[in-house]
């Protein structure tokens, strides 16, 4: 199969631990421990496919009895794998995070493969010289990676769609800032760490990404009002009021609805509805 999307970043294990107990530092409790893919990219990935694409994975992924299942699991979701990087000496990697009744208590991202395998996961695109369609990245990468991907031709030649991998990885997109070809994806509080202030709502925050001279910039604010600050202006939608019933993962599933919108030829104005309103579905608890 072709693809139509490559997802480059972090494809790993996520390890879950839920209790319906209101949890703090010290607690004990019992609950459910589960493990389900996850990493930015493979988030978006899988949430890709279910809007009708064909993402094909950018990333390692150790060759351990983790990586072998995590591969076989990739592939039963309909995803192409042959472009990871499979490790004979890095382990697969692992986020670990502990949810109780009162929300995430803490979270761990081990991608420290990720980060020792470097350029290696971007071999496959060494096949792919004319490569000018959408490529999704997320900020798992080391902060010299990605300063080089922001300044390579290469990748300002295709239709780079970049994401922070959490609040704490944020600045490690500051190399995109002002790229005069990508669209960055953030929430409003990665808008202020990215700008170094904090930002009033998302039409600010987007148009102040623009005014750095990055092409497009797209902020969501969870319940709140969504903004695209591009070329051609800057369009705004209001999510739809839902019943929240879960959150992680919701600006994965708005990223890759969006991208799918755009893939299909939707408008500007368009793809934004079309992904708050993806978005707002995945909160409330219905799957994409
Ligand atoms: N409580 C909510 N009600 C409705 N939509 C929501 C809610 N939280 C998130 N969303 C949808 O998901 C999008 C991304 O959420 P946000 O929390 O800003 O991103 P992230 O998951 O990256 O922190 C929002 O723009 C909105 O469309
Ligand atoms: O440093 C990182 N943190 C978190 C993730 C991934 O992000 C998701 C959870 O993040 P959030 O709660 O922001 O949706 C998980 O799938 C996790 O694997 C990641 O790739 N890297």
């Amino acid at each position: 199969m072709t693809p139509d999307l490559l997802c480059i970043g972090a494809v790993l294990w996520d390890v879950i631990g839920r209790s319906n107990a209101y949890m703090e530092r010290g607690s004990d409790v019992p609950g459910r421990i589960t493990r389900i893919p996850g990493g930015v990219a493979l988030n978006i990935a899988m949430a890709a496919r279910a809007y009708g694409m064909t993402p094909t994975l950018l990333s390692v992924v150790g060759r351990d009895a983790e990586g072998d299942a995590l591969v076989a699991a990739c592939a039963r979701l309909g995803l192409l794998t042959d472009t990871l990087y499979r490790s004979d000496d890095l382990r697969t990697d692992v986020y670990m995070a502990v949810e109780g009744a009162n929300g995430l208590i803490a979270a761990i991202a081990d991608a420290h493969s990720l980060e020792a395998a470097g350029d290696k996961i971007l071999s496959p695109l060494a096949d792919m010289p004319d490569w000018s369609g959408p490529i999704a990245l997320d900020g798992n990468l080391t902060l010299d990676l990605l300063a080089r991907i922001a300044t390579d031709p290469a990748f300002a030649r295709t239709d780079l769609r970049v994401a922070p991998a959490s609040p704490g990885k944020a600045e490690r997109l500051i190399p995109f800032l002002s790229h005069a070809a990508a669209t960055l994806y953030v929430n409003l509080e990665e808008a202020g760490l990215l700008l170094h202030a904090p930002q009033a709502n998302a039409i600010t925050a987007a148009e102040a990404m623009r005014a750095r001279g990055l092409y497009r910039a797209i902020v969501t604010d969870g319940p709140r009002l969504a903004a695209c600050a591009g070329p051609g202006g800057t369009v705004t939608r209001h999510p739809r009021r839902v019943m929240v019933t879960r959150v992680t993962g919701a600006g994965d599933t708005f990223m890759a609805a969006h991208i799918a919108a755009e893939a299909s030829g939707a408008s500007s104005d368009a793809a934004l509805e079309r992904a708050c309103e993806a978005a707002a579905t995945y909160v409330s608890g219905d799957t994409y």
